[in-house]
């Protein structure tokens, strides 16, 4: 008999208060949430349920106030090399080159200058920005910026991708594109993803589990299984099992909202 391997990134009774007049706002009320290595684990659930906060926490970017997180067994009290972490708006270095950018987390922890050059070039051409190594960010369009974001995460060489609403700031065609490349490096690589999306066709095409999560206060309120075939191409949209389990989510989406919800948009 096998063991079950632990979990790389485990919540347990994650909480998060934010303080403020009128006893502040519990945006995590305690998350239980074991990931394995090598998942590709996908959020979603309404505005204001806690996506960001989770992250953020993996990230070590925000302290919860409950509870914790450990990844590899350890509690996270900061960022670390360990955690690759891209955002919607990805602030990309301006004065540098996709290559200069691509290459600073491998400059940072000091790797040799040409191991450093091999490795953002395997990138690079990665996510397709060979021909465009050598421009300067403001010269790129949105979405070969979010590119050159995902190339620098991965070049860095994290366990673990967080990755919050990396595509919500791209049209239609360019964020499907991207899904399908995002998809082909996480199939070569199989790094940890950690994904946050408000967008249910997103969270089916791109998981191997979704977590829906409910709001006042944010928790899991269901974790769903995509146990569509891999490696996964673009047509798998068009099937039913597809269809199926897009209905499963938005539906566990959808079901926890209250019938007097004045807003989706609305945070508090
Ligand atoms: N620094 C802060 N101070 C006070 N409240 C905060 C702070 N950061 C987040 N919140 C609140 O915590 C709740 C959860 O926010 P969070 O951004 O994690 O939600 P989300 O699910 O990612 O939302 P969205 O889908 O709209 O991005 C929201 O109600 C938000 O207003």
């Amino acid at each position: 008999m096998t063991a079950t391997p632990p979990p790389l990134i485990s919540f347990r009774h994650t909480a998060k208060h934010f303080p403020g007049p009128d006893g502040g706002f519990t945006a995590l009320g305690g998350v239980d949430l074991h990931i394995a290595e090598g998942e590709f684990t996908v959020l979603v659930g309404p505005s204001g349920c806690g996506k960001s906060t989770l992250l953020g926490i993996a990230a070590g970017l925000v302290e919860p106030t409950g509870g914790e997180v450990r990844i590899d067994g350890r509690p996270v009290h900061g960022p670390g090399p360990d955690r690759g972490v891209v955002f919607q708006q990805y602030a990309l270095f301006p004065w540098l080159t996709v290559r200069g950018n691509v290459e600073f987390g491998l400059r940072t922890a000091k790797v040799p200058r040409a191991e450093r050059r091999r490795r953002a070039q395997y990138f690079i051409d990665l996510v397709g920005l060979s021909d465009t190594a050598d421009a300067l960010p403001k010269t790129l369009s949105g979405g070969m910026k979010q590119r050159c974001a995902i190339a620098r995460a991965y070049a860095a060489d994290p366990r673990i991708l967080l990755m919050d609403e990396p595509f919500g700031a791209l049209d239609s065609l360019t964020r499907s594109q991207l899904q399908a490349r995002l998809l082909e490096i996480w199939e070569r690589e199989r790094r940890t993803v950690l994904f946050v999306t408000h967008d249910v066709d997103e969270a089916v095409y791109l998981a191997t589990r979704v977590v829906v999560m409910a709001a006042r206060p944010g928790r899991v309120h269901r974790a769903i299984d995509i146990d569509l075939p891999s490696p996964r191409t673009p047509a798998v949209r068009l099937t039913e099992r597809f269809t199926a389990l897009r209905t499963e989510v938005w539906r566990a989406v959808h079901e926890q909202e209250p019938r007097t919800a004045p807003s989706m948009d609305r945070k508090h």
